[in-house]
């Protein structure tokens, strides 16, 4: 597969701050590739810096298998971006939005007619058209945002953040939106903080932490670089020490906690341990009440490899 989207060795840094440590990457055609970190861990800088929108100290930068400089605006014209902080004119309206920055790209009245039309159906603004910015809800606002970035049918999008704040209905119809333009063939990068979001639209997801790349792949693929299977809970009465000790001593088993009126037993990864912790709980004679079982989830992977929760 070609990669749309190469980076190698970017360093950016701000005074003292090292935002971009010999920062990597690659993403292919057609793919959603995830920036998953922390604030502050340098997903915004390293997207700005792809776009030429910041200088940088060291490092290459290829789009499209071309080299990609301030200069190109060739380059430019094939990609959408959706900034952080939503950026639209308060004196025009939504539609007038949206018209502004096709036309950033395309001259032709009337096929802007017709991208802008379809830009603001596709957000599901249609109805909202001719109010101005300021009296939309903060979800329509990022949809809005976003209508701004796709007009112009970009190849390569990038989405920084765009679900920060917003109602778990806008937030639903943006991530089902990004899909969409992924299977209309479009290469998207997402940057998160929310490792659910990432998990749910990403084919590959890069984790990143001060500014460096801490290890990337597919979910599965990330899940798998920890020693960390799933996770049972159970809600039981108080246990005696004895029971949490013989679950503990189960070969499946890692640890086994008891707290507010829930038995946790973390277990070893790929093991099947719900039915032995089952019976070994009907042999303590302890009765349960709700029992579920949590894959580990890439906070689990963030935890181990950088020592600390991905939302601190
Ligand atoms: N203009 C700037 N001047 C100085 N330091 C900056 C500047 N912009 C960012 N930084 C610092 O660079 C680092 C990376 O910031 P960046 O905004 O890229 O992170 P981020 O992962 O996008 O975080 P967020 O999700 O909060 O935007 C941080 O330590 C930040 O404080």
């Amino acid at each position: 597969m070609t990669d749309i989207v190469r980076v190698e060795g970017l360093v950016k840094r701000y005074g003292q701050t090292l935002a971009l440590d010999h920062l990597d990457l690659a993403v292919a055609q057609g793919e959603i590739f995830g920036l998953l970190g922390p604030n502050g861990c340098g997903k915004t800088t390293a997207i700005n810096c792809i776009l030429q929108l910041l200088t940088y100290d060291r490092g290459s930068i290829e789009l499209f298998g071309e080299p990609m400089a301030p200069s190109r605006h060739d380059l430019k014209r094939r990609i959408g971006v959706v900034p952080q902080q939503v950026a639209v004119l308060d004196e025009l309206t939504v539609r007038e939005n949206v018209d502004a920055f096709c036309a950033l790209y395309v001259p032709d009245r009337r096929e802007r007619r017709r991208l802008v039309d379809e830009a603001l159906d596709f957000v599901g603004l249609a109805e909202h058209a001719t109010k101005r910015p300021r009296r939309l809800s903060g979800g329509l606002a990022r949809r809005l945002n976003i209508a701004c970035g796709i007009a112009h049918r970009p190849e390569l999008l990038f989405l920084d953040e765009p679900t920060v704040a917003v109602d778990p209905q806008s937030r639903n119809a943006i991530l089902d939106g990004i899909c969409r333009l992924r299977d209309s063939g479009a290469t998207v990068v997402y940057t998160s903080h929310y490792m659910e979001e990432v998990e749910q639209i990403c084919g590959r997801v890069m984790i990143m932490d001060a500014g460096r790349a801490i290890a990337q792949g597919t979910c599965d693929e990330l899940k798998r670089l920890i020693d960390a299977g799933e996770k049972i809970v159970a809600q039981t009465g108080p246990l005696a020490p004895e029971t949490l000790a013989r679950l503990e001593a189960l070969p499946c088993v890692r640890r086994a906690s008891y707290a507010d009126g829930e038995l946790r037993v973390d277990c070893a990864p790929a093991a099947h341990a719900l039915v032995d912790v089952l019976e070994e709980l009907r042999a303590a004679g302890v009765s349960c009440g709700r029992v579920w079982s949590e894959p580990p989830t890439l906070n689990d992977v963030f935890l181990e490899l950088c020592g600390r929760e991905l939302r601190d």
